[in-house]
């Protein structure tokens, strides 16, 4: 198992308040994971705390991260920021503010390849044109003198995943890569990300709220729900056989443009709870069609159904 994340907790610095709670994921190597739920359930933090990248004001409260057989938390930093650019890299929503202003996009990139592959003169300038190339930007020569503000966000979102590409990583962590971009940039960021995973071979975690951009990257995704995976399982099993009521009402909300299919989205009724003050048990029992006493009583362990597919849930949906 290239990546083994084990009851990872997470909880805030101030106040103690319950980010993530108990999240198990695994990710195979060369497999695409996508990791869906509802804003503020924790995807980014799963991430985060994955590639080591915690904000301030967050604390692991337990659990651990295993990358390649190695427990994350034993290594030292240095060893540790190795990994992460290295074997790991990560890709954001919002690029722009992740490049630094004042750096030309070459000096970015040769930085890179001179950390991480030990490349440096000619050979770090050539390989980060081929690079820019292999991304699809075009005049990629004259663009090394280019700041970041003078790329449109689809070229700085290419721009990072050429950066990602310079350490040849063997896991890419990609948070929402799609979703400041307009729909036909959109579409070309996901061609590339393709692309790239079918040249390289690299496992890809990919965090959208586009249950579209899961179906069509992942071959696994995970549900996440106030901090916590409430169903694992092959995607095509996710969409037509939801097993947990919170992932089948998430793809009813789904919109479609399929003129023979007259089912307008259905909101999940109520709001998502805050995670200050979440209900006991199943967290999502309050709003759920399917709840029994038992569910506002204790908390559902994520167990296997069959064909790989894993839910948290004491009622679940019947998948056969
Ligand atoms: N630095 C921080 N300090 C305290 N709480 C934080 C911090 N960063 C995020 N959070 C909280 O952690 C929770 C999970 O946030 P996260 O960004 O992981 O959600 P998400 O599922 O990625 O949402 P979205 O889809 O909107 O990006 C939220 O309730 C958020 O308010």
């Amino acid at each position: 198992m290239l990546l083994q994340v084990s009851d990872l907790a997470i909880r805030s610095r101030s106040g103690g308040v319950r980010i993530l709670d108990g999240v198990d994921l695994q990710l195979g190597a060369g497999e695409v994971l996508g990791l869906v739920g509802e804003s503020g359930c924790g995807k980014s933090m799963t991430c985060y705390a994955i590639a080591d990248l915690l904000p301030a004001g967050l604390v692991r409260a337990g659990g651990s991260v295993r990358f390649d057989g190695v427990d994350m938390g034993s290594l030292d930093e240095p060893a540790r920021r190795r990994l992460r650019g290295g074997r790991i890299a990560m890709i954001f929503q919002d690029p722009t503010s992740h490049l630094n202003p004042v750096h030309r996009v070459g000096t970015y990139l040769e930085g890179a390849l001179k950390r991480h592959r030990g490349l440096s003169g000619t050979d770090a300038r050539m390989e980060a044109i081929r690079l820019l190339e292999r991304v699809g930007i075009s005049d990629a020569k004259r663009r090394m003198n280019a700041y970041p503000h003078e790329f449109s966000g689809g070229m700085n979102q290419r721009l990072m995943i050429a950066h990602a590409l310079a350490c040849e990583p063997d896991l890419l962590i990609a948070d929402e890569p799609t979703t400041a971009l307009d729909v036909t940039t959109q579409a070309q960021i996901l061609d590339l990300i393709e692309t790239v995973r079918a040249e390289t071979g690299m496992a890809i975690l990919i965090v959208s709220h586009d249950l579209g951009v899961i179906a069509r990257l992942a071959d696994r995704a995970a549900v996440m729900h106030c901090g916590r995976i409430v169903e694992t399982a092959p995607v095509e099993a996710l969409f037509d056989r939801p097993a947990h009521p919170y992932t089948s009402a998430l793809i009813g909300c789904m919109p479609t443009v399929d003129p023979d299919d007259c089912d307008p989205p259905r909101p999940i009724r109520g709001s998502v709870p805050s995670l200050a003050d979440l209900p006991g048990g199943c967290h999502f029992h309050p709003r759920c069609d399917r709840r029994m006493p038992a569910c506002g009583l204790a908390r559902p362990p994520l167990a296997a159904l069959a064909d790989g597919q894993s839910s948290a849930c004491f009622n679940p949906v019947p998948t056969w």
